[in-house]
C-alpha cells in the first residue's frame, strides 16, 4: 500500500529549495530502496570493486541490490559498514572545515550504531582521538562492538549524558552531533515512522536538541567546529536550531561547497543566513538527511584539570608486549583485571577522560593475564595492533561461517597449537585455541550468527 505522508509536513516543505511535492511523493510511493556502504580502509579487501561509488565519499559504493550482510565474513571482519548514503556527506563537512592533518579531539555525541564514528575513524589521522559517546547504555554496546570491527586504537567510547563533558572545559576540536529527531527522513526506508510523526513531536524534539546542544557547548574549544545533522526535513529541527545556536552562544556558520551535480538543497536560516544542507531522495540517491556546521567564536572555558596529570607507570606483564605488533608506540595499561593498548600519544588524554567520564571502551583491550599468559579478547583479534607472529588460520567460506556461528572448526593438519586468529581472506574474524586434537572457538557468545542460510 502506497504510504501516505503527512499533510502537515508538505505543508511545511512547500517552497523550500529544492523541494517538489509531486517528485517526492512519487519517490515515496515508488518503495524503491537505496542501499549503501562505506569501505574500511583499514581492512581494504577487493569487494563491490565495480560498485557506482557515492559521489561525496571516497569510500562510500551503492549496491545495486541488498545482499545479506549476515552472510558476509568480510562484513563482520570489519571491512565495511552498512550506511545510508546521505549521512556519509559527514565527509565533506570535515574536510572542509577542519585540517585533518592536525592532531584533533573529536567527540561524536550521539555516536550509536556508529555510522559517523567510523567514519570520522577513517577520516581522522593516527594522533587524533575519537570520542565515541552514547547515552543509551543498551545502544552503547553496539557502537563499542562497531568500533572494535572497524580496528582503530585511537578510539574512546563512552556512556554519559551530553551535560557530563562540561567536566573537560573546552576540550574537543570538533563536536558532532547527529541528534535524536522526529525521522521524516526515514519515511521511505520505515514507512512504520510516519504513524509516528506529529507536529508536537517536532516540538519537543527541538526543545531536546537544544537541550544537547546546549549542555555540549562548553566542551568545544574557541575556533572549534560543531557538526550538527538530523534525518528530519522540518526546520524547526534544522535552520532554526542554527539559528537559536547563533541567538545564544557565539557562533558563526561555516560554508562547505557543494558541487552542484549531486544534487544537495542549500538552505540558509531565516535570521542569520546559517547555510544548511538538505538531502531530498527525489534529488539524490539517498534518504532525507540535514546537516549544517558552524565554528564557536566565543572563548572556552580552560581544559579541566586533570589534564596530562602524570601517573605511576603500571607494571605490565612482559608477556603482553609479544601480542602487540607495535611495540614503540602503543602504551599498556590496566582496565580491572585485563589490560588494554593505546597509542602513547593518547595515554594522558585516558587518563583525564577516566576521571571524567565512564569510559566502555578505550583504545583496544586486550584480555586477561592467568597464569603465565594472556588470554586474548576480541577486541584484540579484529584489531589492527595484534603481532604478526601470531598464528593465524585461513577458512574458507563454509568454515568462516561456521565459525561466526560458533559451531566446530575442525583443525588441519598445518595447525600449530595454542591461540589463533581465524581469518577469511586474511581479515581476522576473532580468536580459536588449536589443541592436539580439537580446536575450542573462542567467538564472543553475544555476536554470533543466529541465522540459517
Ligand atoms: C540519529 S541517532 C545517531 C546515529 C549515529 N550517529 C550513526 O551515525 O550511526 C541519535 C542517537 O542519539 C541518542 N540520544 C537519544 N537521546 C539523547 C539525548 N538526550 N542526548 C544525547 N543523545 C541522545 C540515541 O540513543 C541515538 O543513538
Amino acid at each position: 500500500m502506497t504510504p501516505t505522508l503527512p499533510p502537515a509536513l508538505i505543508r511545511s516543505l512547500n517552497g523550500e529549495p529544492g523541494f517538489d511535492e509531486a517528485r517526492f511523493s512519487a519517490v515515496h510511493a515508488s518503495g524503491e530502496q537505496v542501499t549503501a556502504v562505506r569501505l574500511n580502509p583499514l581492512k581494504s579487501a577487493h569487494i563491490f570493486d565495480t560498485a557506482a561509488p557515492v559521489p561525496w565519499c571516497a569510500w562510500g559504493k551503492y549496491l545495486a541490490r541488498r545482499p545479506s550482510f549476515t552472510a558476509d565474513p568480510l562484513f563482520h571482519a570489519g571491512c565495511y559498514y552498512v550506511q545510508e548514503a546521505s549521512s556519509m556527506f559527514l565527509e565533506q563537512v570535515l574536510k572542509q572545515a577542519v585540517n585533518l592533518n592536525d592532531d584533533l579531539r573529536v567527540l561524536d555525541l550521539c555516536a550509536a550504531p556508529g555510522g559517523k564514528s567510523t567514519h570520522l575513524s577513517s577520516l581522522l589521522s593516527a594522533e587524533s582521538l575519537l570520542v565515541s559517546n552514547e547515552i543509551i547504555k543498551s545502544r552503547v554496546l553496539t557502537l563499542a562492538d562497531n568500533m572494535s570491527k572497524w580496528g582503530a586504537v585511537n578510539t574512546v567510547v563512552t556512556n554519559n549524558d551530553p551535560e557530563h563533558f562540561n567536566r573537560l572545559g573546552g576540550y574537543f576540536d570538533v563536536i558532532v552531533a547527529d541528534a535524536p529527531c522526529s525521522g521524516s527522513g526515514m519515511f521511505r526506508k520505515d514507512p512504520h515512522a510516519i504513524s509516528e510523526w506529529s507536529e508536537q513531536a517536532i516540538q519537543l524534539c527541538s526543545q531536546r536538541q537544544k537541550r544537547i546542544l546546549a549542555d555540549i557547548y562548553p566542551a568545544l574549544k574557541e575556533n572549534g567546529i560543531l557538526i550538527y545533522s538530523t534525518c528530519s526535513y522540518s526546520r524547526e529541527e534544522n535552520e532554526q536550531i542554527a539559528d537559536w545556536l547563533c541567538d545564544n552562544f557565539s557562533m558563526e556558520t561555516v560554508k562547505i561547497n557543494v558541487d552542484n551535480a549531486w544534487g544537495i538543497s542549500e538552505t540558509g536560516s531565516e535570521k542569520y543566513g546559517c547555510h544548511g544542507y538538505r538531502f531530498y531522495p527525489h534529488r539524490v540517491q539517498g534518504e532525507g538527511f540535514f546537516i549544517t556546521c558552524l565554528r564557536k567564536t566565543g572563548e572556552a572555558a580552560a581544559v579541566g584539570k586533570d589534564r596530562g596529570k602524570q601517573q605511576k607507570t603500571p607494571e605490565v606483564p612482559p608477556v603482553i608486549k609479544e601480542w602487540l605488533d607495535d611495540k614503540q608506540s602503543l602504551g599498556i595499561f590496566p582496565i580491572g583485571d585485563e589490560y588494554g593498548a593505546i597509542a602513547r600519544c593518547h595515554e594522558n588524554d585516558l587518563r583525564f577522560l577516566q576521571s571524567k567520564l565512564y569510559l566502555k571502551k578505550s583504545g583496544v583491550r586486550m584480555g586477561k593475564i592467568t597464569g603465565r599468559d594472556l588470554v586474548p579478547d576480541h577486541e584484540l583479534a579484529v584489531s589492527l595492533v595484534t603481532s604478526k607472529q601470531v598464528n593465524k588460520r585461513a577458512l574458507t567460506y563454509e568454515q568462516a561461517i561456521s565459525y561466526l556461528k560458533k559451531a566446530d572448526v575442525l583443525p588441519g593438519s598445518d595447525s600449530r597449537l595454542g591461540w589463533t586468529l581465524m581469518c577469511y581472506q586474511e581479515f581476522a574474524l576473532g580468536w580459536a585455541k588449536v589443541l592436539p586434537n580439537r580446536i575450542n572457538n573462542y567467538y564472543p557468545k553475544e555476536l554470533r550468527i543466529l541465522k540459517d542460510f
